[in-house]
């Protein structure tokens, strides 16, 4: 579902001199369909730079990114926006807030995107918003108003709200409760049962672990690091 073929990167830092840093050399991997795969590897190896070149944030200079039958590398602009709807779920670290936005809605969008009814979508979203132990009173309200955890937990439900066949997760147990950590990883889990393709940055080992078939040290792809 999701295949790395031959891929590099380079950061050219112009406000250094045209400094070169050349942080991933020639990474090759691949996802099955309901395979969880861990991306690790010391801080600065290039986790989160490999994870934002999957999914098209980082402009990749050489290999193959294909996320079913697209490769991001070459693909337009307008496809990646298609894939990110269609194929390709993200949770990141943080909730991007757009301010005045009711959280029920910030949580259904993925849905209401490609079509799912406004009943069946905020359906949805309560579903998860409950499950995430959000309370019911502020669900009408922007997320901006609640805490880090919080809006931490309904990017999580909106990450989730789409039944994604690939995902990228950063790091989605990170400072979550024991109660939540549980959820998140049920969700992971049930995300693998119905077939995602998954990868994602855990600093939480036991997580891992649990939810991880396999692990990919970035390092051994990063020129200077060692694994
Ligand atoms: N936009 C950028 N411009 C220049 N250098 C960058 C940029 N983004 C990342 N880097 C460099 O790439 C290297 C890898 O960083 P990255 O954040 O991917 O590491 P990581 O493995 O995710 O680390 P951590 O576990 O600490 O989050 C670092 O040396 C970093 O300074």
């Amino acid at each position: 579902m999701i295949e790395i073929r031959n891929v590099s990167k380079t950061f050219t830092l112009h406000n250094q001199g045209s400094a070169v840093i050349e942080v991933i050399n020639d990474v090759s991997f691949a996802v099955a369909p309901g395979e969880c795969v861990a991306l690790t590897g010391a801080s600065g190896a290039g986790k989160s730079t490999l994870m934002r070149m999957i999914y098209g944030n980082y402009l990749t200079q050489a290999g193959e990114i294909r996320i079913g039958d697209v490769d991001l590398v070459q693909a337009a602009p307008r496809e990646v926006i298609a894939l990110r709807r269609e194929v390709l779920g993200y949770v990141s670290q943080f909730l991007r807030v757009v301010p005045r936005v009711p959280t029920l809605d910030v949580v259904a969008e993925p849905l209401r995107a490609v079509g799912v009814t406004a009943q069946d979508a905020q359906a949805r979203a309560e579903v998860l918003l409950t499950q995430l132990n959000i309370p019911q009173r502020p669900w009408s309200l922007s997320p901006t108003t609640f805490s880090g955890g919080e809006q931490q937990r309904v990017n999580i439900a909106r990450g989730f709200a789409r039944h994604y066949p690939a995902m990228l997760l950063d790091e989605p147990t990170a400072s979550l409760d024991a109660a939540n950590r549980e959820v998140v990883l049920s969700l992971i889990e049930d995300a693998k049962a119905r077939g995602a393709a998954i990868i994602g940055i855990f600093h939480d080992e036991a997580a891992r672990t649990r939810v991880c078939d396999r692990e990919i040290d970035v390092s051994r792809f990063t020129p200077g690091v060692a694994a």
